[in-house]
């Protein structure tokens, strides 16, 4: 028997009971999910990641929705018991879930939401600042610095790379790639390189709009081509951020063969999933190549890092936090709750989970809709 979780309730006596495992940013998903009847139990128990059986406990046996987290598994012994308590949907705060198993809430009649869009220049912006970070040595300067070692200019201290005119590649580029790859491009003028499983044809036009730009002003213009494969990417990239889901494809995507096959001083950044990299042939890697350098914002086996990442200079490592402005937060706790809150009251899936800004606005009612449901075709 599992022992009781605390919990901080909200509108006792709603009709409809949901159950976010978590405390989320911001005020607005509370009040909108209470305006429409729902008592709102938020977990509050002092532990990071919550277990199954303590989910379970939470859940109850009666419950109409749960809002969770990445950090959690969420599969047959979760959704069954969702769906005995008489839940019909889950909100993900996260656009990525690879921590859902979605056929086992398929198959209880779950919805399963999740957050697109709110995140996506957040993201990209993480991703672009790991990839300075990483190109001018900041946090290894930084800590120089800080430990008293500066004693003067040298024309040899912490040299790094100049972006302008190097090549960024992109593997994965939807929304967060494609953002990403736009602000390096237009940014830093760096020319682009990505492999995708799908032709990013937006992406494509925005650059070409800005080459002839810089042309009209008497400047080089960027380049950018659509690679036939990862590997051609690999090997012409100066920069390479990973931006795919993590599925079956992308799982080990960066191994040691594929490491092999980079430049030598290339800069490798992920804020997409640690499992989308080898973790352990990265170290060595690092180890070997102290030219190479590594932006991780995810790890294969988070909270841990592989034995040796933390060691290397030649990475900067900080924690699971691309998405984390407060803007887009508080944007993903909304998405989240109305994903729930929209299955509860029948509501139909929003049209185009790539645009959600009605779903944002402060001082707006939100569409009656479910801004995200990704098993919504599976269910009818
Ligand atoms: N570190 C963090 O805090 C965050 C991480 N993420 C991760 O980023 C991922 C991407 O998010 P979005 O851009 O919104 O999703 P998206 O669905 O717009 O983009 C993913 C892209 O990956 C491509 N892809 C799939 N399999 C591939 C393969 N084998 N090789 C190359 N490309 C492949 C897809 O075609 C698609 O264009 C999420 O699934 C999530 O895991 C997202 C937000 C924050
Ligand atoms: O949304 C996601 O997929 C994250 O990793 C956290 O923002």
């Amino acid at each position: 028997m599992a022992k009781p979780v605390s919990i901080e309730v909200w509108n006792p006596n709603g009709k409809y009971r949901v159950v976010s495992t978590k405390p989320m940013p911001g005020t607005r998903w509370i009040n909108l999910l209470v305006e429409q009847d729902c008592r709102v139990e938020v977990c509050t128990q002092k532990k990071t990641i919550l277990s199954i059986e303590d989910i379970i406990a939470l859940i109850g046996d009666k419950c109409d929705g749960v809002i969770g987290q990445l950090t959690e598994e969420w599969g047959d012994a979760l959704f069954s018991a969702l769906s005995r308590a008489g839940g019909k949907a889950f909100g993900n705060m996260a656009v990525g879930y690879n921590n859902v198993d979605v056929d086992a809430a398929t198959k209880h009649g779950v919805a399963v939401g999740n957050t697109p869009g709110v995140l996506t220049e957040t993201t990209a912006e993480l991703a672009a600042s790991l990839s300075l970070a990483a190109a001018r040595r900041i946090v290894e300067a930084d800590e120089f610095m800080r430990a008293g070692l500066y004693d003067g200019w040298l024309p040899n201290l912490f040299v790094g790379n100049l972006l302008k005119g190097q090549t960024v590649g992109v593997i994965g580029a939807g929304r967060i790639g494609s953002a990403y790859a736009r602000m390096m491009v237009e940014g830093f003028k760096m020319n682009l390189i990505y492999y995708d499983l799908y032709q990013a044809t937006r992406l494509e036009k925005f650059i070409t709009g800005y080459a002839e730009f810089l042309r009209a002003n008497g400047e080089q213009p960027v380049k950018w081509k659509r690679a036939a494969s990862m590997e051609e990417v690999l090997r012409e990239a100066d920069v390479i951020s990973l931006h795919p889901v993590l599925d079956k494809t992308t799982y080990h995507l960066i191994n040691k063969e594929s490491l092999a096959t980079m430049k030598k001083e290339a800069i490798l950044v992920n804020c997409s999933r640690g499992p989308v990299i080898d973790e352990v042939a990265l170290v060595e890697h690092l180890k070997h190549n102290p030219m190479f350098r590594v932006g991780l914002d995810v790890f294969e086996d988070e909270p841990y890092m592989k034995p040796g990442l933390a060691d290397q200079k030649n990475a900067i490592i900080v924690p699971h936090i691309a998405s984390a402005s407060k803007w887009t937060r508080e944007g993903m706790a909304t998405l989240a709750a109305l994903n729930v809150l929209g299955k509860i009251k029948g509501y139909p899936i929003w049209s185009d989970p790539n645009r959600v800004e009605p779903f944002l606005k402060e001082d707006a009612s939100p569409p009656a809709a479910c801004p995200s449901i990704v098993n919504a075709k599976a269910l009818v």
